[in-house]
């Protein structure tokens, strides 16, 4: 089809056709492997202002559920890892798989989760627009954590008590007073190295932050995700929204920096 998805006919491999960056040399996701990651004494711990932070509403996009945020000032950065200034949050949305089965991006020895989140950031200091920033190597970073089952998350449900009312693609629901600081695992050691974005334009404009430690939601929480349609309500297609993750893609030289030994 003409637009980029995640079925037969429109998915991750295919994409090289219309984004043939797909296929360039700081492509993401990829496997970090842990061994052969380098700690790095220098990297500065990883650091979420988000307190002031401003959420505006929550989206169906026809690829994910997105929280979108108030990106016209510098309330809420992620400063520290790797980035040479604080990068500013805009949006964070999720990638996941089919009921039991793994859906992050990002492995970790060949280890999938069930999920992933992306907290997007863009380096509002040195670009006057997101979409100027994520065409720049130095433009976006994303900070990853990886989701496993277990326990109800006991703050996730704000975020899946709102799927219902953005069940088809080109739905939006208000969604304020919502800080992803209460997403955060306990620990914030991180790997980081120079990729891109997972779904076209697939832009290598992303200074990569991935967590170690996994935040744990439930099997019953997840199920919620996947109610969500890739559809418009209007469309007589009907697909649950599921699978939307890209697989790893070749390192090609680059170096995964660790913060932790
Ligand atoms: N999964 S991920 O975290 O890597 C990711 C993050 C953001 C985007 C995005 O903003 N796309 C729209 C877009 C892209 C480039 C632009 F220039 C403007 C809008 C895509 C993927
Ligand atoms: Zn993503």
């Amino acid at each position: 089809g003409s637009t980029w998805g995640y079925g037969e006919e429109n998915g991750p491999s295919l994409w090289h056709k219309d984004y043939p960056v797909a296929q360039g040399s700081r492509q993401s996701p990829i496997d970090i492997v842990p061994s052969e990651a380098s700690f790095d004494p220098r990297l500065a711990p990883i650091q979420l202002s988000y307190d002031q932070c401003t959420s505006i509403n929550i989206s169906n996009n026809g690829h994910s559920v997105v929280v979108e945020f108030d990106d016209s000032d510098d309330r809420s950065v992620i400063h520290g890892g790797a980035l040479p200034n604080p990068y500013r949050l805009r949006q964070f949305h999720f990638h996941w798989g089919e009921k039991g089965c793994h859906g992050s991006e990002h492995t970790v020895a060949g280890k999938a989760f069930v999920s992933e989140l992306h907290l997007v950031h863009w380096n509002a200091e040195k670009y006057k627009t997101f979409g100027q920033a994520a065409q720049e190597p130095d433009g976006l970073s994303v900070l990853g954590i990886f989701l496993e089952t277990g326990d109800d998350h006991r703050w996730l449900h704000k975020i899946t008590d709102a799927l219902y009312m953005v069940k088809f693609k080109g739905s939006v629901s208000d969604f304020k007073g919502f800080n992803p600081k209460c997403l955060l695992p306990s620990s914030l050691h991180f790997w980081t190295y120079p990729g891109s974005l997972t779904t076209p334009p697939l832009h290598e404009s992303v200074i990569w932050i991935v967590l170690k430690e996994p935040i744990v939601v439930s099997e019953k929480q997840m199920g919620k995700f996947r109610m969500l349609v890739f559809n418009g309500e209007e469309e007589d297609s009907r697909s649950r929204m599921e699978n939307n993750f890209r697989s790893p893609q070749p390192l090609k030289g680059r170096k995964v920096l660790a913060s932790f030994k």
